[in-house]
């Protein structure tokens, strides 16, 4: 019988967490995504104000588990297989082949996989309650879509948020002498509006102690948490960590979390980037109440291609009148290199640009900046 691994049960993903012995879940393997929400929803509500509105769940996702809902959403995404590689039966024998249906079919889906591994564990350590206190310690929220508008309306041009980002999986190290403390300073200098730092340290060697200390350094900058954020804890602990904006990826997360964050974030007075790649998940983030800041990345994060032309796509028709309409600002991110870029995506609609890549590989990082415009920027 070839292909056959063993006559056993095979883990799901080799990186799956134990599970605590006391019963409590580290994370969603199993309960639907109404319940999740509704539960974060009580242990909150003690610590912060009431949730007066309850979040409205879909008359078809009650019941069902989180990757069901994500799918039925055109989520390719799963947190973890439900179940694990399919049995196989011979005979009076059961057996589960290796590796079947339990592998990460992208490094999108491997990040967010150890994602969910990782903020089990750091919730573990640090639950709700006591990060709610950290926050009371926190330094104001600065307002990051206002600094973006305040330098698109005074100089014409796409405000910039440049990334403090020292390593990708598509791209490995961009810079090996990171220091983020003196890159933010000079991305400040060479007139950056706003901040991105990486906060995944897996695979972007990234951290929320980088994030923190550039806030601590006096980065008048307003930063957002690059992060995969998967569960509303992470909100909270950007906030400690000085984080004036979160990122939400929709390729990742359902509707409900989407619009659940948003709330979160609305109460915390941060601002969220809603990232989206494609028609799909423009259409879904646009129903979505409260979303006012929509990232559109030029990199699929399933394959790595990076095309610009896709601002522009996203921008065209009916979705570019609906965005005009309701004023929300739109960020073209990734792949951005030359002047001829930024004017390419700013003609295409957008108010901000995310740039990592071009700018951080620069020995003279203000120069980059200038380069990436064709301008010093920073004399604006
Ligand atoms: O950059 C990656 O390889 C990557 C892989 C998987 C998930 C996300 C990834 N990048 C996040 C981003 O999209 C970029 O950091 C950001 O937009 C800046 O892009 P760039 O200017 O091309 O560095």
């Amino acid at each position: 019988m070839e292909g056959l691994a063993s006559i056993r049960a095979v883990p799901f993903f080799t990186c799956r967490p134990k599970r605590s012995i006391s019963g409590t879940r580290p994370s969603s393997l199993s309960l639907p995504s109404s319940t999740i929400v509704r539960a974060q929803q009580v242990a909150m509500a003690s610590e912060l104000e009431p949730i007066k509105d309850e979040l409205k769940i879909k008359v078809g996702e009650v019941g069902l588990f989180h990757n069901e809902v994500a799918a039925a959403q055109g989520i390719k995404i799963r947190r973890r297989p439900p179940t694990g590689s399919p049995k196989h039966y011979v005979g009076p024998f059961e057996f589960r082949l290796e590796n079947e249906g339990n592998t990460p079919r992208s490094i999108l889906e491997e990040i967010i996989c150890h994602k969910d591994i990782e903020v089990a564990r750091w919730r573990e350590k640090k639950p709700l309650h006591s990060l709610l206190k950290d926050l009371q310690k926190a330094p104001p929220v600065r307002d990051f879509v206002g600094a973006l508008r305040a330098v698109n309306e005074r100089t014409g041009l796409p405000g910039l948020i440049a990334e403090v980002k020292k390593a990708s999986p598509s791209r490995g190290v961009l810079r090996e002498d990171f220091n983020p403390v003196e890159i933010a300073q000079a991305y400040e200098s060479g007139g950056a509006a706003c901040l991105s730092v990486l906060a995944d340290e897996k695979y972007f060697q990234g951290s929320y102690e980088n994030m923190e200390a550039v806030r601590n350094a006096g980065v008048q900058c307003p930063l957002l948490c690059k992060e995969f954020i998967i569960d509303a804890w992470q909100i909270y602990y950007a906030r400690s960590k000085g984080a004036d904006a979160i990122l939400l990826i929709a390729a990742v997360l359902p509707d409900l979390d989407i619009s659940y964050m948003v709330k979160i974030c609305k109460k915390l007075k941060m601002a969220t980037l809603v990232e989206v790649h494609d028609e799909k998940e423009m259409d879904r983030v646009l129903r979505i109440e409260g979303v006012e800041f929509i990232g559109i990345n030029n990199r699929n994060l399933e394959t790595f291609e990076v095309d610009t032309s896709n601002t522009k796509k996203l921008l065209e028709g009916k979705r570019g009148e609906i965005i005009r309409e309701r004023d929300i600002i739109v960020v073209g991110e990734s792949g951005l290199f030359t002047p001829d870029d930024i004017a390419f995506v700013q003609e295409a609609g957008v108010k901000a640009v995310l740039v990592g890549e071009s700018i951080v590989k620069q020995s003279d990082l203000k120069k980059g900046i200038a380069q990436l415009f064709g301008r010093d920027i920073s004399l604006f």
